[in-house]
């Protein structure tokens, strides 16, 4: 590019850039890389719009990675599919607006088969059924909550208004006496006493003082083949927890600075840094580490796991489980988080933690630090999310969110006897219902929007499900 062509650039409202396409992999070099990288800075000074034709040029890499120099654009138009760059992060970031333009060669075109797929209303609305004449709270789901403390009280009360958020019957809270009671202001339905459970979320909010709660309700579900969320400060539960989990149980929900953590506690030392250049190979081996659901939240979330599984892998269904004092049909054992606070030593794993089905799934290993999760995994990705969803409390109110949803799965599988399930894609509808409630909260569906709280993302919730539902 010589000084004429810059003028003449420089002048131009609009780019083209059909540079270079999907053809290339690895970093440009050379004079095309020098090219690109001189367009990028002039992109920067002279502010063109730039239109990229099917991908932004040195978006090269099927994984989302950004390997050398490339020029972001501001509405990427597609053909067919979706490349995997144009939905993963941190590629997602530079390509703008996506326009897919359908080629007409059939279904194969349009979708993009796994290992990465993006989520949709649709596949998200198949997670939140409305209830029928049948229904009553208990298949609606029941979620069991520890989060919240004296340091952080605020995280308790929007994960449980999440997990509310999701349509789950009923929420069942085992905090601190002022969380408890801040989050029976804000919301009189939830239940401080133990009982039924579904699925369980801990972590939002917990300090060192919650920290025996926290396991005691994580091997609580492990042992029942409860869904368990695993969030925040007590994701350094997972290394001491994976080897007695059936791998379906289990969803860890990291941000990237958690997911660096947990990778160096499992042996496989990395930086923040490092799981923000390559997001889906942290999700990935989280989930070969863990055997996990792994949501890794950033600005486009990945949700990596099992494809669709079978009970030994998450307990079987039909068993209701958890049944504290007031259900008379439950099993042989509840959930009493209320009990629990009150009992000695009930952080320390208990004598009968056993796994009742006897199966652990196929992917579970026989010993610590073997990859869990290799088989048949899969990724879902959530389109590149509202900038204004990353604020305080956000991910609480995905935790709870992803629980609740959990919980619904599994009471209908309770309900209809079913023996599949799909924690994978019930994890990404919550991070899809989650994107756009933000969305919605922020006003910025078609445009930039406006600030928002945790709690509006909350707020918004139930008429993003309903709108999905009533589409
Ligand atoms: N209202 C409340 O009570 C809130 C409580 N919270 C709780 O506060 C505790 C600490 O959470 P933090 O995440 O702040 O602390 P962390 O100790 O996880 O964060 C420490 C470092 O991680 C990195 N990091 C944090 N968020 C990141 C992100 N989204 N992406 C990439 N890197 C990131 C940053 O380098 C940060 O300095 C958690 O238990 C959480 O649940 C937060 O959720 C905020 C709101
Ligand atoms: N730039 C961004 N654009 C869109 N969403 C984001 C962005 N950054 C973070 N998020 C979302 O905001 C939430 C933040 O969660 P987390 O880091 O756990 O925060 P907190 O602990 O304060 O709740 C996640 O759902 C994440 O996907």
């Amino acid at each position: 590019m010589d000084g004429q062509d810059a003028v003449r650039l420089a002048g131009a409202r609009v780019w083209i850039d059909g540079i270079v396409g999907t053809g290339v992999r690895g970093p440009l070099e050379g004079a095309l890389a020098d090219a690109v990288r001189a367009l990028a800075a002039l992109k920067r000074s002279a502010g063109p719009a730039v239109v990229a034709v099917d991908v932004p040029s040195g978006l090269t890499d099927a994984r989302g990675e950004v390997p050398g120099p490339l020029l972001p654009a501001e509405v990427t138009v597609t053909m067919g599919a979706h490349k995997e760059a144009l939905v993963l992060p941190p590629a997602a970031g530079y390509a703008g607006r996506i326009e897919r333009v359908d080629l007409g060669l059939g279904p194969a075109d349009a979708e993009r088969t796994p290992p990465v797929a993006l989520h949709t209303a649709a596949s998200a609305a198949a997670h939140y059924p409305a209830p029928t004449s049948e229904d009553h709270k208990y298949t609606r789901g029941v979620v069991g909550v520890v989060a919240g403390s004296d340091t952080y009280p605020g995280a308790g009360v929007l994960a449980v208004r999440g997990a509310l958020a999701s349509g789950a019957g009923m929420v069942r809270l085992n905090s601190t006496r002022r969380v408890e009671d801040l989050v029976l202001a804000a919301e009189p339905g939830v239940v401080t006493a133990g009982g039924r459970i579904q699925a369980g979320l801990i972590g939002p909010g917990l300090d060192e003082a919650r920290r025996a709660e926290a396991l005691e309700l994580a091997e609580f579900c492990l042992e029942a083949g409860l869904p368990l969320v695993i969030d925040a400060w007590v994701l350094d539960l997972v290394p001491g927890l994976v080897d007695r989990t059936r791998p379906a149980a289990l969803t860890i929900t990291p941000h990237y600075g958690e997911a660096a953590r947990l990778l160096t506690a499992l042996g496989s030392p990395t930086t923040r840094a490092r799981v923000g250049d390559a997001p889906l190979s942290a999700a990935q081996s989280l989930h070969e580490l863990t055997g996990a659901t792994v949501v890794l939240k950033g600005a486009a979330t990945i949700v990596y796991g099992a494809a669709r599984t079978t009970p030994a892998d998450g307990g079987a269904p039909g068993r209701a489980r958890a049944c504290g004092p007031e259900q008379g049909d439950g099993p042989e054992r509840g959930h009493d988080p209320g009990g629990a606070r009150n009992r000695e030593g009930s952080g320390e794993p208990r004598e009968d933690t056993h796994d009742p089905g006897g199966a652990r799934g196929p992917e579970a290993p026989s010993s610590p630090g073997e990859p869990r999760g290799r088989d048949s995994a899969r990724a879902i990705v959530a389109p590149l999310g509202c900038g204004w969803a990353s604020v305080a409390g956000s991910g609480d109110v995905l935790a709870g969110l992803v629980a609740g949803t959990h919980a619904g799965a599994r009471a209908r599988r309770e309900r209809d006897g079913a023996d599949v399930h799909d924690p994978v894609a019930e994890a990404a509808a919550a991070v899809w219902v989650h994107g756009e409630a933000a969305r919605l909260a922020a006003r910025a569906r078609h445009a930039p929007g406006q600030p928002i709280q945790a709690r509006q993302i909350a707020d918004a919730i139930p008429p993003v499900i309903g709108g999905i539902l009533g589409a």
